[in-house]
C-alpha cells in the first residue's frame, strides 16, 4: 500500500517534485518475525542456525566440512596442551633450584607448547582453506535455490501480497550466504576454545568460571540486542530499498538512456534516488541512540565483572588459597578464556544475526515452493486440434474485478482468430489463459479435451509460441535470441529460415560476427539492433519454434510497413498447421483472421469476421471509425 508524499508548498513558481511513494504495506507478510520474540527464543535459535549452516554446508562440500570438523577437533586438543604445557612450564620455572636448572626442567613443556601451538597455527590455515572451498557452493547454492524458486513460482504469484518486496528480504539472506559458514565456524572454534579454557580453569581453581561468565554475559546480551536493532532497522527498509534498487536499474541501464536525458528526467531520479535513500539513512541514523544505549550499557556491566574477575583472581593467589604457579596458569587460562569467549560471542551474535535474514529466505523458498506449479502429469501430444475455453473467469490477486469474466471459445486447427478490445480489456490475461501461464479460477482450458489444470506446462510450453506485448531483448548471441537456447538442428539452416521469414537476415548477416553477434550494445563487442529489428527477431523466436498454437500479441507494433506485410504473409502461409492467435488494435490487421472477438470488461461481446464486425453497430465498429477519422 503507498501514500504519495508531502510536496514542499510554494506558491510561486513549478510546484517542487513530488517526494517517492511511502511505502506502508500492512499486508499479511508485513509482520516483524522478530516482533514478539523474547531474548530466550532469540538465543534457543543458535543450535537451529548452527544445524542449519552444517545441512547447508554438507550438501555442498562434504571433505571441506570434514576438514573443517577435524580442524576444529585440533583447535581445542592445542588449547587443552598449551594450558597443561603452560601450567607445567610455571611450575618447573616458579619451584626451587638455580635458575639454569629451572629452565632445563621446564624445556620439555616449553617444546610440547612450540609444537602446539604451531599445530594450532597450521589448523587455523586449514580450517581458512576449508571455509574458501565451502563458501561459494554454498552461496551459489542458495542463490540458485531463490532464482529457482522465483521461476517455478505459478506466475500468478507474482501479482500476490508483497511478493517482490520478500523476495528482496530473501535476497538478503543470501548476501549473508558468504559470511555465514566463516560466522559458524569461528563460532564453533571459539566455543572449543573457551569450553577447554574452562575446563583447565575449572580444574585449577572452580570459582574462576562463575567470575568468567559474569565478564563476558553482558557483552553477549548486548551484541544479540544489537542484532535485533539492526534487522529491525533492515526490515522497515525492505520496501524503500526495493524500490531504490528498481529505480536504480531503470536510471542506469542504457536501455532507457534516451527518454530518461530526452525527458529531463535525470534531476527528479536522482531526487527519487536520494530521497529514498536518505529515508532508509534516517531510520538508521535514528537507531543510533538505541545503539548506543546497548552498547554503553553492556561495556559498563561487562567491565565491572571483568574488574570483579581479576580481583577473585588476586585474591586467591594472595589469601594462598592457589599457588603462585597455579596462578600463574589460571593467568593464561583467564586470558585464553575471555578472548574466546568474546569470540563465542561476537561469532554467535553474527551467527545470530545472519539467522534472521537466513530465516527471511528460507520463509520465502517454502513460499515459493508451496506456490511452484504443481498441475499434474498428462502431456499435451502434437497435433493440438482443438483449444477450448469453457466458462473461464480469472482474477489477479488483490483485484475486485475479473480481468477475463466468463468467457467460452473453441479454436481449431487452421484457424487464425483476432482478438481486439480497448486497453484493460482483458486480451492478454486471454492469452495467458490459453497458453496455461495463468490457471482458470473457473472454468476449464483444455488442449484437445486435456484440462491444462491437470497438464505438466512443460509439454503444453514446448507447443506453444508466444510474442508477447513487451519481449525480453536478451543479452544473447544473435542465434540464441532466435532459439531461446533451444536448438532444433546441429545446423543454423532453420535459424536463417526463421530470421529470413521476417526479414531479418540481411540485417544479421551484417553484424560484426553474423548469428554470433552479442545484441547488448553495454557489453564489449555487443551490437544493437533498432526496436523494429527488435520485434521482427521476437517475431523469428516464435516462429522459430513452429509451435501447434501461436499467439502474437501487437506484434508488429514498431515494424515499417513492408516488415508488418511481411509478417502477416507469414502467419498466412504457416496458419494451417497451427491455431493462431492474433491480440491488435490495428483493426485493418484483423482482415487476416478467420474470425475476430471483441473484449470489454474480460468478457467477449462481439465476434465474427472482419467485414460483418465492420457493419455492425458495434464497439468494433466504433473503434475502426474512429481509427479511420484521423
Ligand atoms: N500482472 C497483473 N497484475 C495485476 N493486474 C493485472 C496484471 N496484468 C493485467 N492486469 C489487469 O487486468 C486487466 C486486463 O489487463 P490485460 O493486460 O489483459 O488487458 P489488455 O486488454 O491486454 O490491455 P492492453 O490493450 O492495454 O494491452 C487490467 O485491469 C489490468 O490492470
Amino acid at each position: 500500500m503507498t501514500s504519495a508524499g508531502a510536496t514542499s508548498a510554494s506558491t510561486t513558481g513549478p510546484p517542487a517534485p513530488p517526494l517517492p511513494a511511502q511505502m506502508n504495506f500492512c499486508g499479511r507478510h508485513s509482520v516483524n518475525p522478530l516482533g514478539n520474540t523474547s531474548f530466550r527464543d532469540l538465543c534457543s535459535r543458535l543450535p537451529a542456525v548452527l544445524a542449519g549452516v552444517a545441512r547447508m554446508a554438507w550438501k555442498a562440500d562434504r571433505a571441506s566440512v570434514v576438514l573443517l570438523v577435524a580442524c576444529q577437533l585440533v583447535t581445542g586438543v592445542v588449547a587443552a596442551v598449551l594450558l597443561t604445557g603452560t601450567a607445567h612450564a610455571m611450575q618447573a620455572v616458579l619451584g626451587a633450584g638455580a635458575v639454569s636448572h629451572r629452565l632445563r626442567e621446564a624445556l620439555p613443556a616449553l617444546l610440547v607448547v612450540a609444537g602446539a601451538a604451531s599445530l594450532g597455527r597450521v589448523s587455523s590455515a586449514l580450517a581458512q582453506y576449508g571455509e574458501r572451498r565451502l563458501t561459494p557452493p554454498v552461496t551459489t547454492d542458495a542463490d540458485t535455490a531463490l532464482v529457482e524458486g522465483v521461476l517455478r513460482v505459478e506466475a500468478d504469484a507474482y501479482a500476490g501480497e508483497g511478493f517482490a518486496d520478500r523476495q528482496e528480504a530473501a535476497e538478503m539472506g543470501v548476501a549473508r550466504t558468504h559470511v555465514m559458514i566463516t560466522d559458524a565456524q569461528r563460532f564453533m572454534s571459539a566455543l572449543i576454545k573457551m569450553v577447554t579454557a574452562c575446563g583447565v580453569l575449572s580444574v585449577l581453581h572452580w570459582m574462576m568460571l562463575p567470575l568468567l561468565a559474569l565478564a563476558v554475559l553482558p557483552s553477549g546480551i548486548g551484541a544479540v540486542l544489537m542484532a535485533r536493532v539492526d534487522y529491525e532497522i533492515h526490515y522497515a527498509n525492505v520496501s524503500d530499498r526495493n524500490v531504490r534498487q528498481m529505480t536504480r536499474w531503470w536510471a542506469t541501464t542504457p536501455k532507457y538512456t534516451d527518454e530518461v536525458r530526452a525527458n529531463s528526467m535525470t534531476d527528479y531520479l536522482l531526487f527519487w534516488y536520494r530521497c529514498l535513500s536518505e529515508r532508509i539513512d534516517r531510520r538508521t541514523v535514528e537507531a543510533a541512540p538505541r545503539t548506543l544505549r546497548i552498547h554503553l550499557g553492556a561495556s559498563l556491566i561487562g567491565g565491572v565483572f571483568l574488574v570483579g574477575t581479576w580481583a577473585g583472581l588476586a585474591w586467591l593467589a594472595g589469601t594462598g588459597r592457589v599457588p603462585p604457579a597455579v596462578a600463574a596458569t589460571a593467568v593464561v587460562a583467564v586470558q585464553t578464556a575471555l578472548a574466546a569467549l568474546s569470540q563465542v560471542v561476537m561469532n554467535g551474535a553474527a551467527c545470530f544475526h545472519t539467522s534472521l535474514y537466513l530465516a527471511d529466505m528460507r520463509t520465502f523458498l517454502i513460499d515459493t515452493d508451496a506456490r511452484a506449479s504443481r498441475r499434474g502429469g498428462a502431456e499435451i501430444e502434437p497435433p493440438v486440434e482443438e483449444i477450448r475455453l469453457d466458462d473461464v473467469t480469472f482474477r489477479y490477486p488483490g483485484k475486485d474485478r475479473p480481468a477475463v469474466d466468463g468467457v467460452s471459445l473453441t479454436l481449431r486447427r487452421g484457424e487464425i482468430l483476432a482478438v481486439v478490445g480497448e486497453n484493460g480489456s482483458g486480451k492478454s490475461t486471454l492469452t495467458r489463459l490459453l497458453t496455461g501461464v495463468y490457471l482458470a479460477d473457473k472454468g476449464r482450458v483444455t488442449w484437445n479435451g486435456s484440462d491444462l489444470a491437470g497438464v505438466d506446462p512443460a509439454s503444453v510450453w514446448s507447443c506453444a509460441g508466444l510474442v508477447p506485448q513487451i519481449f525480453a531483448q536478451w543479452p544473447l548471441r544473435a542465434r540464441e535470441n532466435v532459439t531461446l537456447g533451444q536448438p532444433r538442428t546441429h545446423d543454423d539452416a532453420p535459424v536463417w529460415d526463421a530470421v529470413g521469414a521476417v526479414g531479418m537476415r540481411a540485417a544479421i548477416e551484417k553484424l560484426p560476427d553474423g548469428l554470433d553477434t552479442l545484441l547488448a550494445r553495454e557489453i564489449w563487442g555487443g551490437a544493437e539492433l533498432s526496436g523494429g529489428q527488435w520485434q521482427r527477431l521476437a517475431c523469428s523466436r516464435a516462429l522459430y519454434r513452429q509451435p501447434e498454437l501461436l499467439i502474437l500479441d501487437e506484434p508488429t507494433s514498431q515494424m515499417d510497413p513492408r516488415g508488418e506485410h511481411r509478417i502477416f504473409e507469414e502467419i498466412k502461409r504457416i496458419a494451417a498447421d497451427r491455431v493462431t492467435v492474433i491480440v491488435t488494435h490495428q483493426l485493418e490487421n484483423t482482415r487476416v483472421a478467420d474470425r475476430v472477438i471483441v473484449m470489454e470488461e474480460g468478457r467477449i461481446t462481439e465476434q465474427g469476421r472482419y467485414e460483418d464486425l465492420a457493419a455492425g453497430g458495434g464497439l468494433f465498429a466504433e473503434l475502426l471509425k474512429l481509427a479511420k477519422a484521423r
